[in-house]
């Protein structure tokens, strides 16, 4: 890690991090980023994993691997239901291991199945930014098969508007600022994290 010391806890099987300042800690749960596409799940999740000194899995990538084919042909070719239950079975898997930074689908969360998981396995950290800043994001990619409509900007704002009180289920929120870097949200969510009992252990 290139800001601070990184150990592995023989026993534990789990990351020691030490990062600027604060004191060595190991993580007691899987994070669980949650929230729409484009707030930043994977880009944020990887900074913060490497913060932390864990592995990063993402669910969305997890299932591109394991059916060999993109998101949007697995759902053109098997419908979302399909997608939907791969994701389950992914994520299950995902946060079956030792704890990490897992980034999940922007759908991933409004599944009742998928929430109980998180909170059994992990603790879900709610990434929430708002209409602008996720469309400014996600307006000039082609990979989000839910925005293939007449009126993406508008399909966006209707999702946003119909999982935001789901989303307000997660334990944690981290506003999302437009004017900061990955690192610099990443580091947020670190702080976040430090700031709420039972995630991070100190073993100082
Ligand atoms: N804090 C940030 N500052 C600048 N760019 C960012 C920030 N967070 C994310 N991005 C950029 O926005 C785009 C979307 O981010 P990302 O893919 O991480 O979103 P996501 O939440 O994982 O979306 P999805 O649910 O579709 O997987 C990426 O190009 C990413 O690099
Ligand atoms: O918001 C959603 O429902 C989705 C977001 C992406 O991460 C992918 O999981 C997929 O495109 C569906
Ligand atoms: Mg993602």
């Amino acid at each position: 890690m290139r800001e601070g010391r990184r150990d592995q806890d023989a026993e534990q099987g789990t990351a020691v991090f030490s990062s600027g300042h604060a004191s060595p800690a190991r993580l007691l749960r899987s994070i669980v980023l949650v929230g729409m596409m484009g707030s930043g799940k994977t880009a944020v999740g990887r900074a913060l994993a490497q913060k932390l000194g864990v592995p990063f899995l993402d669910s969305d990538q997890a299932i591109e691997e394991a059916a060999q084919a993109s998101i949007a042909e697995i759902f053109a070719r098997d419908g979302e239901p399909f997608f939907r239950d791969r994701e389950a079975e992914v994520l299950a898997r995902l946060l079956s291991g030792p704890p990490a930074v897992v980034s999940t689908g922007g759908g991933a969360f409004l599944a009742e199945r998928n929430r109980r998981n998180i909170a059994e396995h992990g603790v879900a950290l709610w990434l929430d930014a708002d209409l602008e800043t996720l469309w400014e994001r996600v307006r000039h990619k082609e990979s989000r098969p839910l925005l293939r409509t007449p009126d993406p900007r508008g399909t966006l704002a209707a999702l946003l508007a119909a999982r935001t009180p789901i989303y307000r289920l997660a334990p944690l929120r981290l506003a999302v600022d437009p004017r900061s870097s990955v690192e610099q949200t990443a580091a947020r969510a670190l702080a976040l994290l430090t700031a709420h009992p039972g995630i991070l252990e100190s073993v100082s």
